[in-house]
């Protein structure tokens, strides 16, 4: 089953447990799951790192993990370019830096952030000149505004979301006053229209802009966004914010391997990302920086006559000309791209994880991955509907809905799933003791992304199951709480209605 397979209708109608196996036999991607460590039940449960029960009760059952938006899971191959990279530090010292050695999976050191920069490139729709693999996410993005947020007294604001990821917000914020200005003023903080909605629109987004485009010098929006899953239209509210001549960055930090992204075609000046999520390279591990080519041009003449030549940074010896670098001179100038705004040596030993899971990402490829994201997230969506429509129709209450786009161009991997108030710490433990791993956001909010690399259409078949029988035990957990015991509210003893 590939891409031109993925309608709501092949999926929609898999609604026995046999029928989701069947998904699975079918998967074009189901050969690079045993490329990822997928934690058993007892992994989860036991309070070592290593299994120390003779027990096998759980050994073999793996967890349902579908928290890869917030941290995916580990490839396996990713240990081996660690051990590589150890290998060649030990036994090569310094040498390691500029030899390649016939049995490594990993480049030299000098080179190594050029090769991530390379196999990233696809992944972002960019040359691989406007891609540097380095820092953080909230360091590149100081440095991107740094290099882009030049506000003058006339264009000055920053548009942004109201409830942005904090990292962003503070970030945005700590710009504004290191400029001397206030964020009171500065700050345009965009939030829903309606009330009832957790999603801003694009026309939401262009009315903004058109309110304040002779006044705003930069717009930071993310890709998809953290907390409903919403993908915003990049391409088309990039167009608008130049067409006022404003500059527009872009946080990807949960759209980067999930969604196919074009950056160099849809003209985007600049984004930033981190590789812990759908990238699974491991906490907190190295980002990544997008610079479109039109920005990042270095005019070597310039340089030396009295103008800058290149777009102001915040430089550093890493971004500097690589013919030169080791000459320790003091006349900066940078590589011309993305690399040219690199700062420090950055991390060997966090780059072997991200060419491990790049590799995954080639034998797979961007397209791929969103066609299995796109039927595995309708899948699931159409498993909840029809969950809680045959309750509702059984005359049980709605215990939850999906604050996610209903369309699959406005949405990722994730939909974030809003609970009755009240239920979601009875729904999280509950979830933990049946071996489920999604994301929890208070006070309401369920957070689940399938991961097409690792995920089967059973394990969303099997949460579905879990988590609305949750839901149920949560309600009438807490109906008997504030009526005493002995009143279900009807709800306990149906079960799950999918279970046939
Ligand atoms: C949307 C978004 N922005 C920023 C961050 C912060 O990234 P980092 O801590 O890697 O700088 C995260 C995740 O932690 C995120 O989800
Ligand atoms: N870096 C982390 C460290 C600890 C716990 C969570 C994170 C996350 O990445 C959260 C993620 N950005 C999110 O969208 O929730």
């Amino acid at each position: 089953m590939c891409s031109d397979q993925a309608s709501k209708d092949t999926i929609g109608k898999a609604y026995t447990r046999e029928e989701a196996l069947q998904l699975d036999g079918s998967d074009c991607l189901r050969h690079l799951r045993p490329e990822f460590i997928i934690p058993t039940k007892d992994d989860l449960r036991r309070k070592t790192l290593s299994s120390q029960s003779t027990s096998t009760e759980f050994q073999e059952e793996f967890c349902v993990y579908l928290c890869g938006n917030s941290l995916g899971l580990q490839p396996r191959r990713s240990a081996g370019h660690v051990s590589d990279y150890m290998k060649a530090w030990a036994t090569k010292g310094v040498l390691g830096h500029f030899k390649a050695h016939q049995d490594s999976t990993i480049p030299p050191f000098v080179n190594i952030d050029d090769v991530a920069a390379q196999q990233m490139a696809p992944i972002v729709g960019a040359l691989v000149s406007e891609v540097a693999v380095m820092e953080t996410l909230s360091a590149n993005l100081h440095l991107m505004m740094a290099s882009f947020y030049r506000p003058t007294e006339k264009r000055y604001k920053i548009i942004l979301e109201g409830k942005a990821f904090p990292s962003d917000h503070y970030a945005v914020e700590s710009q504004i006053r290191h400029h001397g200005l206030d964020p009171e003023r500065a700050m345009i903080l965009m939030e829903p229209l309606d009330s009832d909605q957790a999603t801003i629109t694009t026309s939401q987004v262009m009315a903004t802009i058109d309110q304040h485009a002779l006044t705003t010098a930069l717009i930071l929006l993310p890709g998809i966004q953290y907390y409903t899953g919403q993908y915003f239209d990049i391409r088309t509210i990039t167009a608008h914010a130049h067409s006022h001549g404003i500059t527009i960055g872009w946080d990807l930090a949960h759209a980067v391997g999930n969604v196919e992204l074009q950056l160099h075609d849809w003209d985007v000046d600049f984004a930033v990302w981190c590789s812990y999520k759908y990238l699974n390279c491991g906490p907190g591990a190295i980002g990544g920086l997008f610079v479109h080519d039109k920005h990042s041009q270095v005019d070597r003449e310039a340089i030396g006559n009295g103008h800058e030549g290149y777009r102001p940074r915040l430089s550093g010896w890493w971004g500097g000309d690589k013919a030169t670098r080791f000459q320790m001179g003091s006349h900066f100038v940078p590589i011309p791209g993305a690399a040219g705004f690199q700062v420090g040596n950055p991390c060997a030993l966090a780059i072997c994880p991200l060419l491990a899971s790049l590799e995954i990402f080639a034998i797979a490829s961007m397209p791929a991955v969103r066609s299995k994201s796109i039927m595995m997230t309708n899948y699931l969506e159409e498993l909840l509907q029809r969950s809680t429509s045959t309750a509702t129709q059984d005359g049980m209450e709605e215990l939850y809905w999906i604050i996610t786009p209903r369309s699959t161009a406005e949405r990722g991997a994730q939909l974030s799933i809003r609970l009755q108030p009240g239920l979601l710490e009875g729904v999280m433990m509950e979830l933990e003791e049946q071996g489920v791993v999604v994301d929890e956001r208070k006070p309401d909010v369920v957070r689940v992304a399938p991961a097409p690399l690792y995920n089967t259409f059973s394990e969303v078949w099997d949460f579905v199951a879990i988590f609305d029988l949750a839901c149920r035990k949560a309600k009438s957990k807490k109906t008997n709480n504030s009526q005493g015991s002995g009143l279900l509210g009807g709800t306990e003893d149906k079960g799950w209605s999918l279970i046939k």
